[in-house]
């Protein structure tokens, strides 16, 4: 399993997760906090903050109003203690010069009395003080008018004026108050003497000689405008003074653009004069509420969201109204105050979040880090002991724990893999030997070290392959060892393989490293050569200088046990391109051209030609007829007697006969080789096996053959399969053949090649109650120590021995020591062959026990086998 790559670690995993936690929590905290309490209550400040100008500007009309009335008080305290005369005004002058120096809101004192005399005293700007005296009983409507400059200096006139105190509002409003010590304020008015407009407070004094006296104190509006033109109301509001019909007492700041008697000359007139929208919205609302006081509330001028308050201000009988006004932003609370605030609390906030994470993801991801790394090195397979991993937390001490025992537990193992590798290695390169042995033993002639039959196949098949691709030729050499079965048989086997080693090294030398040279087995060898010119002719030239080498070579003498010997080979050639032939055919071809040489006098060369090439037609031709042969069963079996030493009938030899459709009974001799070479000798001689059993079955029901031992040839391929036990007990089980009438006639050349094999293969058929001939005896090499362990019963005189027996001494004398040699052995003697009586008597005169041959019946099926004990007279002719 494909891991994919990590991106990120668990510390940054946990570390982001937590501050995203923190943060996350932190905004939603903030944003619950500022829209559930913060908004409201800022909002709320605002207007507090507002409420509190608006109180401030009321305080400041407070600060103009409430001194001018104490100072009115004190005015009156003194004016009752020492009422002014008005020839003597210095005493009044001195008290009230004072009063209007100490006072910045009292711009003149006006003073007057019932009989018509009046006072004034006004501060002009430059410090100069003017006096205006009235006296109407005395003076008429002539007044006196004194000037007093800051220097002392002083300037006396008299003006005539319609001027009379008593007219006046400051005069009328005090004498009417319900209480005669009451301040009283007047209306807005022009002062007479400025000709400014502004109030005047004032009141009644009781002198000590019961009359009444008037004292005032003229406030000018321009005076009272500083209380609310000064006044910052935010960045753009506004605070005035309002008589009770709207005029305006008090200005609010100038706009720009305007001078300021302009502005001042808005004083009195209503206000919608001041052209300030946000004023007219403002006060068009509060008309609308019903002229209600109003402590703060918002109205909307121009779609700007405004703050408004509108106090009423009682001044003596009147109600003066307080309005301010200012955009409702200038007082919203700072938010980039609250929001850096706010901000650095988030900051501290998350600072604090991200240490805590940071350690909180550092004590989790720093052991788990540990254990992944100690996992990595662990899969590297490195067991090396890694930093101990300390953790509260239960899961990763357990991990840790786990991983621990899981190294541990894998050192052991590895450690534990290392022996067993090591062990493994030793194990393997035994294997490896043993494998070359194999494949030395599988593919190489262990005698010679040449490629056997199987790598032979294989490396032909490549030259095949090869000339095809190359459009080359190659060809395929059959050599066979003259005499070699002699040579073999007189100098024993030691002799034959030097022989046959030298024969395979001199082939070497022969050929090029790109051929190939293989035994097959016996004395017979194959050489393949290759990349031979693709014409016919010329590969046959090749062919022939090879071939011309090889039986020099070969026919070179040979040191052998200290003696020089002389050999040589017979060889068969076929050419290939490999367009068509197999391997199979190749060796046929070749095989039947070797025969060719042979049967040509042997040490030579022989080409596969056309004749051969018929003969091979007509050998293929047989094989096809052989397997419909055996698919039909078309074998039979006929049978020649035997016949014992006072020539009474004791059994006979199967022997195989092909009853063909056309050419009616074929001999053995043709079929047996074939069927050896193509491998059918297996079903035939299955066949052979039942058809024997089977007679022999049909035998014992009948008096006359019941005790009958009947003899049947197997070859030495037959007898060596596998299943041969397994065929004979079938067939014994199958028809219930008595298996002690039953003989296996076996050849010396079978003993040839792993006699333990073969004496044990005897062994298990002897086991069935099965006896055994030894066939063609005399004519093979059969070693006494051979014969000794094999349980045979019988030894069968070859027919080549019998036949000269009476003409050449030699033979004779073989014969009558194959009889004695049985005898010692305890084994019996059939000699086969026996033509004719004086043969027989020959025989008989050495103690022979047995006999078979046309002197006492040819092979003839079952029902034509004499039932005579004795053999006829000699004049048998051939059959
Ligand atoms: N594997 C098997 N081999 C078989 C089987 N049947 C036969 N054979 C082998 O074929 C060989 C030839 O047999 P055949 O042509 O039948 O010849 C036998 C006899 O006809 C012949 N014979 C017998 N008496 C005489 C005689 O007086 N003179 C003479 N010239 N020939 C004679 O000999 C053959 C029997 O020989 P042997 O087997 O050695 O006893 C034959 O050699 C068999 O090996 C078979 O079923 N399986």
């Amino acid at each position: 399993m494909s891991l994919a790559r990590p991106v990120t670690t668990l510390r940054r995993t946990i570390l982001v997760r937590m501050l995203l936690l923190v943060g996350g929590s932190a905004l939603v905290i903030t944003a619950g906090f500022l829209v559930l309490w913060m908004m409201p209550t800022l909002d709320r400040m605002a207007e507090a903050e507002f409420d509190r100008v608006a109180e401030r500007v009321q305080g400041r009309l407070d600060h103009t109003f409430k001194p001018v009335e104490q100072l009115l008080e004190t005015g009156a305290g003194w004016i009752a203690a020492d009422p002014p005369h008005i020839d003597r005004p210095e005493s009044f002058n001195q008290r009230f010069t004072a009063l209007l120096t100490a006072s910045p809101t009292i711009t003149s004192v006006v003073a007057g009395t019932t009989d018509g005399r009046g006072w004034l005293l006004l501060e002009q700007g430059d410090g100069r003080l003017l006096n205006r005296f009235t006296d109407l009983a005395r003076w008429g409507d002539r007044h006196r008018f004194v000037e007093r400059g800051a220097d002392g200096s002083q300037t006396d006139y008299w003006e005539t004026r319609n001027y009379d105190p008593r007219r006046r509002p400051w005069f009328t409003g005090a004498m009417t108050a319900a209480e005669g010590g009451q301040v009283h304020w007047t209306q807005p008015y022009t002062f007479l003497s400025t000709v400014d407009p502004g109030v005047t407070a004032s009141r009644r004094i009781q002198l000590p000689d019961g009359s009444s006296f008037v004292l005032g104190y003229d406030v000018m509006l321009r005076d009272l405008s500083s209380a609310t033109l000064d006044e910052q109301v935010g960045s753009r509001g506004f605070a005035l003074i309002l008589t009770e019909d709207e005029r305006v007492l008090g200005l609010p700041a100038m706009p720009a653009g305007i001078s300021t008697d302009d502005w001042f000359g808005s004083l009195l007139l209503p206000v919608s004069a001041l052209g300030i929208a946000p004023i007219n919205d403002a006060l068009a609302v509060w008309r609308q509420a019903g002229r209600q006081t109003v402590p703060v509330r918002r109205v909307s001028s121009s779609g700007e969201d405004w703050l408004l308050s509108q106090r009423p201000y009682p001044l003596g009988d009147h109600r003066l109204w307080v309005l301010t006004l200012a955009p409702a932003d200038d007082f919203a609370p700072p938010w980039i105050l609250i929001g850096t605030g706010l901000a650095g609390a988030l900051a501290l906030l998350m600072l604090a979040a991200g240490l805590i994470a940071h350690g909180q993801a550092r004590r989790i991801a720093q052991p788990l880090e540990t254990l992944a790394a100690a996992s990595q090195r662990i899969g590297a397979l490195d067991f090396s002991a890694p930093p101990p991993v300390s953790s509260r937390i239960g899961e990763i001490a357990q991990l840790a724990g786990a991983q621990e025992t899981m190294r541990q537990m894998l050192q052991r193992s590895q450690q534990s893999l290392r022996d067993q590798a090591a062990r493994l290695l030793g194990q393997v390169q035994e294997l490896r030997e043993a494998e070359e042995r194999i494949n030395a033993l599988a593919f190489y002639d262990p005698l010679t070290g040449l490629p056997n039959r199987r790598l032979l196949g294989d490396r032909l098949r490549r030259a095949l392959s090869a000339c095809r691709r190359h459009r080359q030729r190659g060809a395929l050499l059959f050599l066979d060892l003259d005499n070699f079965k002699t040579l073999n048989d007189t100098l024993g086997h030691e002799l034959g393989d030097a022989l046959l080693k030298e024969v395979a090294s001199r082939l070497l030398g022969c050929v090029r490293d790109t051929d190939t040279v293989a035994r097959l087995g016996g004395d017979e060898f194959v050489v393949v050569l290759e990349e031979l010119d693709g014409h016919i002719p010329v590969a046959s030239e090749e062919t022939q200088a090879v071939a011309g080498k090889i039986l020099a070579a070969l026919g070179r003498p040979y040191r052998l046990g200290g003696q020089t010997h002389a050999s040589s080979a017979s060889i068969g050639a076929t050419l290939f391109d490999g367009s068509g032939d197999e391997g199979d055919e190749l060796f046929k071809q070749a095989d039947l051209a070797m025969y060719q040489a042979k049967a040509e006098g042997r040490n030579r060369l022989c080409f596969y030609g056309q004749a051969m090439r018929d003969r091979l037609t007509a050998r293929t031709q047989l094989e096809n007829e052989l397997r419909e042969a055996i698919e039909a069963r078309q074998f039979i079996l006929h049978y020649q007697p035997q016949v014992d030493a006072a020539g009474r009938l004791i059994g006979a030899e199967a022997l195989l006969r092909w009853l063909h459709p056309r050419r009616g009974v074929v001999p053995p001799g043709e079929v047996i080789p074939i069927a050896e070479e193509t491998g059918l000798i297996l079903p035939i001689g299955h066949q052979v096996i039942e058809l024997a059993c089977a007679q022999l079955a049909q035998w014992a029901g009948m008096a006359d053959r019941a005790g009958l031992t009947l003899s049947i040839n197997v070859s030495a391929r037959q007898f060596r399969h596998a299943g041969f036990v397994d065929d004979v007990r079938t067939a014994l089980r199958d028809t219930g053949a008595n298996p002690a009438r039953l003989r296996i006639e076996l050849t010396e050349s079978m003993l040839l090649e792993d006699i333990d094999e073969v004496i044990e293969r005897m062994t298990e058929l002897r086991s069935l109650g099965v006896s055994f001939s030894l066939d063609d005896f005399g004519t093979g090499y059969s070693s006494l120590a051979y014969l000794k362990r094999l349980p045979l019963a019988e030894l069968k005189i070859d027919h080549s021995f019998v036949r000269d027996v009476l003409v050449d001494a030699n033979d004779a004398a073989i014969a009558r020591t194959i009889i004695a040699l049985a005898h010692t052995m305890g084994l019996e003697v059939i000699a086969e062959g026996v033509e004719t009586e004086a043969q027989r008597a020959l025989l008989a005169e050495g103690g022979c026990d047995a006999y078979q041959g046309y002197l006492f019946g040819r092979p003839a099926p079952a029902d034509e086998l004499p039932r005579t004990a004795r053999a006829p007279a000699p004049s048998l002719g051939p059959h």
